[in-house]
């Protein structure tokens, strides 16, 4: 059992009978919760970000599968089993390429089928097996950060780290990916600074990964995306450590739009580029990045800035929300059994 220590962030809580989610779209000017009781209501709320990051959709999507089959009124164990597979398909179309959404709700069915008893007995196994997700995301990621110490670049000073987007204890179920890097190495005394690049167009770098510094004390500098060459072009940055979305089984990765830039800006700087992730986030029916679904969102988070419109009416737009490193950009991928070179991630296939 995990103890929640009180300074810590957790995106997802489980409360006596419903989900509470910190509302991402809110910080950093507000920190709030949305309550969460319906199946339909977690849907959206991963589809409108409110809760964003792989791995926490992942633990969000459990709950949400075990929200569904609460709202499923049979004793009949096929008709349930049926029923929750509308729930099943009604999650997975919130956002198609954190790999982690469809791992957790294949986790759930699964649980589901294999599980003997009552249909009762069935939901309540359900409910364990969400809070394990929930909890076990939490020890991957200090696992992650604490195995990420071993590949950072070792100088006598201390480091300053760029990252990307926001892949931290609110991307997760708490502590962070990349951001577990990054608090594991202040915590062995071993981080001068954090750069966080601001992330556009939903800006998770500049509201949610400063967020989180600032509540840990972590110095952190805020840049425009377009500043992280300039950044290593004066040997500001000793590594770069970013999350993933979607890794592919030869390494090629999906992550927030943008770094795949920052990968070749790196290359170019020889810094060191990490991704950090758990095993969950990895795709092994993938053989490489070609075929990894990339979300497209709404024009609006381009040509809107809170109510400003920056954008005259007249004009197109095309708003990815992720883009894929090929392996080779890749110096390692941290996971919590440990940091290998992108094409040694299949020794982790029978994980
Ligand atoms: C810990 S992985 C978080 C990963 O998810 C983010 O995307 P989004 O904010 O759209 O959910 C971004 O790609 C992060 O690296």
């Amino acid at each position: 059992m995990i103890t929640l220590s009180t300074n810590q962030v957790y995106p997802v809580i489980w409360k006596e009978d419903r989900v509470l989610l910190i509302d991402q779209n809110k910080l950093p000017t507000e920190y709030t919760f949305v309550e969460i009781s319906r199946s339909d209501d977690m849907a959206q709320a991963i589809k409108t970000m409110i809760v964003r990051g792989a791995p926490a959709i992942g633990v969000a999507a459990a709950y949400g599968m075990y929200l569904g089959a609460r709202e499923i009124e049979t004793d009949n164990r096929d008709e349930f089993l049926t029923r929750l597979e509308q729930v099943a398909q009604m999650l997975r179309q919130t956002r198609p390429t954190a790999v982690n959404l469809f791992w957790a709700i294949a986790q759930m069915q699964k649980t589901a089928s294999q599980t003997i008893g009552s249909v009762d007995y069935l939901k309540q196994v359900m409910l364990e097996t969400a809070k394990k997700i929930n909890a076990e995301d939490i020890q991957t990621c200090q696992a992650i950060g604490d195995a990420g110490l071993k590949v950072l670049p070792s100088k006598p000073d201390k480091l300053c780290l760029l990252t990307h987007c926001n892949a931290g204890a609110l991307a997760t179920a708490g502590y962070g990916t990349a951001l577990g890097v990054v608090r594991s190495a202040w915590r062995a005394e071993r981080l001068a600074r954090v750069y966080a690049d601001e992330t556009r167009p939903r800006l998770q770098g500049a509201r949610l990964t400063s967020w989180e510094c600032v509540q840990e004390g972590i110095p952190v500098t805020v840049i425009t995306d377009n500043m992280a060459a300039h950044c290593m072009k004066q040997g500001l940055i000793d590594a770069v450590v970013v999350g993933a979305d979607r890794i592919a089984a030869n390494g090629d990765t999906a992550n927030k739009i943008g770094t795949y830039s920052l990968a070749i800006v790196a290359k170019a700087h020889n810094v060191p580029f990490f991704v950090a992730a758990p095993l969950s986030t990895i795709d092994f029916e993938l053989d490489n990045g070609n075929k990894i679904p990339i979300e497209e969102r709404h024009p609006s988070e381009i040509y809107q800035i809170g109510d400003t419109v920056i954008c005259p009416t007249g004009v197109e737009f095309y708003n990815p929300a992720f883009d894929v490193t090929p392996a080779e950009l890749i110096s390692a991928i941290i996971t919590e059994h440990g940091a290998v070179p992108p094409n040694q991630l299949k020794q982790f296939q029978s994980n």
